[in-house]
C-alpha cells in the first residue's frame, strides 16, 4: 500500500485544506481582452495582496501537451492537479504513436479494424471532433490513419465530423472544411478508393455531451452518423453556409446536424460489417458515445436496432470500467494520485461540483479513473439546461453553499471543488455573461474564506487554465483586438495560454507557511503543497510543493 510521512513538524490544520478550482479563471496579458480583470473581484484582489501569492504554468509542456503553442484543458490540467506529476498526454502519445507507427502495428486494434472491412468488403468510418484544437482531438491524426487505411487496401471511408468552434475560433468551420476537401481530393485523385465526408454538426448540439448532462445530444448524433437520418446537403461546406444564413450569428459549435447525399442516397449510413473509429483521444466527452455503440442494453435512448460493427476510441477513456473495450492508443499510466494517498492516510475527502464539471473533480483528478477510493465522497449539482450565457452564475452559490456546509460541519479534512463559471461561459463567447460568471466565482471564494476564518483551514484557491483571461480574438502580428466591420471585437471562445494564480490563505497562520523557492511552477505543484498543508511529507516523485510550513 502505498503511505504518506507524517510531517514532524506541522501535524495539519485545526480545520480543512480547501482546493477551489476556478475553472477558466486565469491571470490575462492584455487588459482589454481580460474580463477577469474587467469584473469586479474584490474577494481576489484581497488575496493577492494579504495570501502566499504565484503563478503557475497550465498550458502546453508543463501539462504534459506537445508543445508551448498548445493551451491548457480540463483534463490535462486536473490530472496535473491531482495525480502531483506532469504525464505525457493524449496529444502526444497519439502523435507520437503514429509517427513511430506503433499504432499500425501487426496484431493492433488498428489491424482488426482494417481486416475486418477489407473480408468484408465494408466501411471505416471515423466520428470525431474536426479540427486541430488538440484538446479531444487533432485533424492530423484522422489524416494520418486515412493515409495508412489507402496503404493497406480500405476502399471506402465515410468520415462524421463534429464540428469545433471551442477549442478552435468560433467561426472557424470552414478552414478546416476547405483543408480536408483538399486532402480528400488528393487521396481520391486515383480513383482507386472513395473517401468521404458523411454526417456531421456543431459539436454541442450532437454526439459530445459529457458526464450524462443531456443524452438527447447523443441521439440526434446516432440518428446522424448511423441512421443517416437528417437534413440533407450535397457537401459540408454546403451545410455549414446554409445554416449561417438562415440564423446569422451562429456559432460553429451550436450548427445542426447535417447529413450528405449522393445520387440521392445518404453516402454513409453505418451499418452491419462496418469498423467504427471515435477519433477522439479525450475521454469525457467520448463516454456516451461509446456507451452507445457498446451496451448490449441502452436505456438513455432508442437507438432501433444497433449495427453489428467493430467499434474502438482512440484511447481508453476510463481506466476503472475498461471502457471502450478496443482502443488504439493506451493511455497514461497515471497511478498513484493523491486521492489514493490521502485515502490511504485516512483523510475524509470531499469532491463537489456541479455536473458540467462533476467529473473533472472526480475522473479526471483520480487520472481517468472513474472509482472512488475509501474515505472519498462526491457531490454532483446538477447543472442548469439553458445555455450557460443564460444563467451565468451557474450553480456558483450551490456550490458554495455544501462547501461551506462541509467545512462547519467538520467531517473532513481535504475538500476539493471547481467553480466551472469561467471556462463555461467563457466558452460562449458572450463577455457581459463571463463578468457575472467570475464575480459569482469571487463572490464564492469569499465565503468559504469567512468559513475558513471560522473553523480553522486552509485554502488553496488556483486555475486548470485560462479562458475567461483572454476574451477576444488578438491580431496575431500586432497583438491588437481584431475588429469587424461595425468595430467590434470578436470574441474568443477558447481556452488562453496564460498563467493562472495560486493563492494559500491560511487566516490562523497555524501553517506557517512560506512560498518554497520553485523554479517555473505549474499547476502539478498543486498536489504536494495540499499535501504539505495537511501535514504530510509530499511522495518524493511529486513535483514539489509552492510552500514550507511548520
Ligand atoms: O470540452 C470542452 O468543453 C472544451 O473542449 C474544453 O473545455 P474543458 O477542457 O474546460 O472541459
Ligand atoms: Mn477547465
Ligand atoms: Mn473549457
Amino acid at each position: 500500500m502505498i503511505e504518506l510521512k507524517k510531517n514532524k513538524d506541522f501535524a495539519g490544520p485545526n480545520g480543512p485544506v480547501v482546493l477551489a478550482i476556478m475553472d477558466g479563471i486565469g491571470i490575462g496579458k492584455n487588459p482589454e481582452s481580460d474580463f477577469v480583470l474587467q469584473s469586479a473581484t474584490p474577494n481576489l484582489d484581497w488575496l493577492r495582496e494579504h495570501a502566499l501569492y504565484t503563478e503557475l504554468r497550465a498550458h502546453g509542456v508543463a501539462v504534459g501537451l506537445p508543445d508551448d503553442g498548445d493551451m491548457g484543458n480540463s483534463e490535462v490540467g486536473h490530472n496535473a492537479i491531482g495525480c502531483g506529476r506532469v504525464f505525457s498526454q493524449g496529444a502526444s502519445l497519439v502523435g507520437k504513436a503514429i509517427e513511430s507507427g506503433a499504432m499500425f502495428a501487426s496484431g493492433s486494434v488498428w489491424d482488426e479494424l482494417i481486416r475486418n472491412v477489407i473480408n468484408k468488403e465494408s466501411t471505416l468510418h471515423f466520428i470525431g471532433l474536426f479540427s486541430d484544437g488538440n484538446v479531444h482531438s487533432n485533424l492530423n491524426h484522422l489524416e494520418a490513419m486515412l493515409r495508412k487505411a489507402k496503404g493497406q487496401g480500405v476502399k471506402k471511408a465515410r468520415i462524421h465530423a463534429l464540428i469545433d468552434g471551442r477549442d478552435v475560433p468560433p467561426t472557424s468551420a470552414l478552414e478546416y472544411v476547405e483543408r480536408f476537401e483538399t486532402f480528400l481530393n488528393e487521396i481520391n485523385a486515383d480513383g482507386s478508393v472513395d473517401y468521404c465526408i458523411a454526417s456531421g454538426g456543431g459539436r454541442m448540439n450532437i454526439t459530445m455531451d459529457r458526464y450524462n448532462a443531456n443524452w438527447d445530444m447523443v441521439r440526434r448524433g446516432w440518428d446522424t452518423h448511423v441512421k443517416a437520418e437528417g437534413r440533407r446537403f450535397a457537401s459540408m461546406k454546403e451545410a455549414i453556409e446554409t445554416f449561417r444564413k438562415e440564423k446569422p450569428g451562429i456559432l460553429d459549435q451550436d450548427l445542426p446536424a447535417f447529413v450528405i447525399e449522393r445520387n440521392g442516397a445518404p453516402v454513409g449510413p453505418i451499418v452491419d460489417g462496418d469498423s467504427v473509429i471515435f477519433f477522439n483521444f479525450r475521454g469525457d466527452r467520448a463516454l456516451e458515445i461509446t456507451k452507445a455503440f457498446e451496451a448490449d442494453e441502452l436505456t438513455e435512448f432508442d437507438r432501433g436496432p444497433k449495427p453489428d460493427v467493430l467499434y474502438a476510441g482512440m484511447m481508453q477513456y476510463d481506466g476503472d470500467l475498461g471502457v471502450p473495450e478496443h482502443y488504439l492508443v493506451t493511455p497514461p499510466a497515471i497511478d498513484r494520485t493523491m486521492s489514493e494517498y490521502l485515502s490511504n492516510a485516512g483523510i475524509k475527502q470531499l469532491a463537489i461540483s456541479e455536473t458540467q464539471k462533476f467529473g473533472h473533480m472526480t475522473y479526471f483528478f483520480n487520472g481517468n479513473n472513474s472509482g472512488k477510493f475509501p474515505t472519498e465522497t462526491w457531490v454532483e449539482i446538477p447543472s442548469d439546461s439553458c445555455p450557460f450565457e443564460e444563467a451565468p452564475r451557474m450553480k456558483a452559490d450551490e456550490i458554495t453553499d455544501a462547501v461551506v456546509q462541509a467545512i462547519e460541519s467538520g467531517e473532513y479534512q481535504f475538500i476539493r471543488l471547481n467553480y466551472p463559471n469561467g471556462d463555461m461561459v467563457g466558452h460562449t463567447g458572450d463577455v457581459n455573461a463571463v463578468k457575472v460568471a467570475v464575480e459569482a466565482v469571487d463572490q464564492g471564494v469569499g465565503r468559504i474564506i469567512e468559513a475558513l476564518k471560522k473553523t480553522g483551514g486552509i485554502l488553496v484557491c488556483s486555475a486548470d487554465h485560462g479562458n475567461a483571461d483572454d476574451m477576444c480574438e488578438l491580431d496575431k502580428k500586432t497583438g491588437k483586438l481584431v475588429l469587424d466591420d461595425e468595430g467590434k471585437f470578436k470574441p474568443k471562445t477558447a481556452h488562453s495560454l496564460n498563467p493562472v494564480p495560486a493563492i494559500i490563505y491560511d487566516p490562523s497562520g497555524e501553517a506557517h507557511a512560506s512560498l518554497a523557492d520553485v523554479p517555473n511552477p505549474g499547476i502539478a505543484n498543486l498536489a504536494a503543497t495540499c499535501i504539505s498543508l495537511l501535514g504530510f511529507e509530499p511522495p518524493e516523485d511529486y513535483v514539489p510543493s509552492l510552500v514550507k510550513v511548520g
